[in-house]
């Protein structure tokens, strides 16, 4: 059998002078050591990305996280200059790859955009800016130069009993990071709620009726696969639903 391949959509970004497809190396890094697959980018196109075709030839989908926002207009609300940056060509991708991955029995990990993309896809909302919100706690990215404390561990969220991230963690307390300044609002239809921060903030889910794993985490276990519990098991059990339904298709 082939090395299970995980298909990662890239983000529309433009700099050193020139317009680029990427994905940060962290994910990459935690699909091929922490999950041990291949990974394999896709261009963020607003048109053009047959997901069919590309669910095709892959064994599972990896959401990431990035610093746009999925636009408003794909929940309903219009867009205010606070919602923004977007990327029109990762939303048109991630999308649909994400209804069909799920429609094919493809295993999806959905991590930060991720999980607000997998939100919006099944018909679910968002809340920007969410720590204006009395009471919240800030769960953006601290604005600080070195990634290891921006992405550092520093929030409590509680895993729910009987959740299929309880069945990987174990339920009740785990400490993660956070970089996030928008969240689910109205969780779509087909999600489960499956962990939560101390003020109420929906920090994982999964999909109700999936065939395979069906995961989002609102928080980073790619940035700390390797060092930390928590987000090298999280990669592993993708990791094992991938090899899993690569077996199947290979009859
Ligand atoms: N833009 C969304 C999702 C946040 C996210 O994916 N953060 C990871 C990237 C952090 C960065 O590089 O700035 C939101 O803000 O909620």
């Amino acid at each position: 059998m082939h090395k299970p391949i995980v298909a990662i959509p890239a983000d529309f970004r433009e700099f050193d002078g020139n317009v680029w497809h990427g994905v940060p190396h962290q994910y990459v890094r935690a699909a091929v050591e922490g999950s041990g697959v291949m990974a394999f980018l896709v261009p963020a196109l607003e048109s053009g990305n047959d997901a069919d075709a590309i669910l095709d030839r892959v064994d599972g989908l990896l959401v990431s996280g990035s610093r746009s926002n999925v636009h408003p207009s794909l929940y309903g609300k219009v867009a205010v200059d606070s919602d923004g940056p977007f990327d029109p060509g990762r939303d048109a991708t991630s999308l649909p790859l994400i209804r069909r991955a799920l429609e094919r029995g493809v295993p999806l990990l959905a991590i930060c955009r991720g999980i607000q993309e997998l939100n919006v896809a099944l018909g679910g909302t968002l809340a920007s800016e969410i720590h204006d919100v009395p009471g919240n706690w800030d769960h953006r990215k601290p604005d600080v130069p070195d990634l290891d404390i921006a992405y550092g561990i520093r929030q409590n969220v509680v895993i729910r009993e009987g959740t299929c991230l309880a069945s990987v963690l174990g339920a009740g307390s785990v400490q993660v990071n956070s970089l996030h300044r928008q969240a689910i609002s109205r969780a779509a239809p087909r999600l489960a709620v499956e962990a939560v921060a101390e003020d109420g903030t929906i920090e994982a889910v999964s999909v109700i009726d999936a065939k395979v794993f069906a995961v989002g985490v609102q928080w980073h276990p790619e940035y700390w696969v390797g060092t930390d519990g928590p987000s090298s098991t999280l990669f592993a059990a993708f990791g094992d639903a991938v090899r899993a339904y690569a077996a199947t298709k290979a009859g």
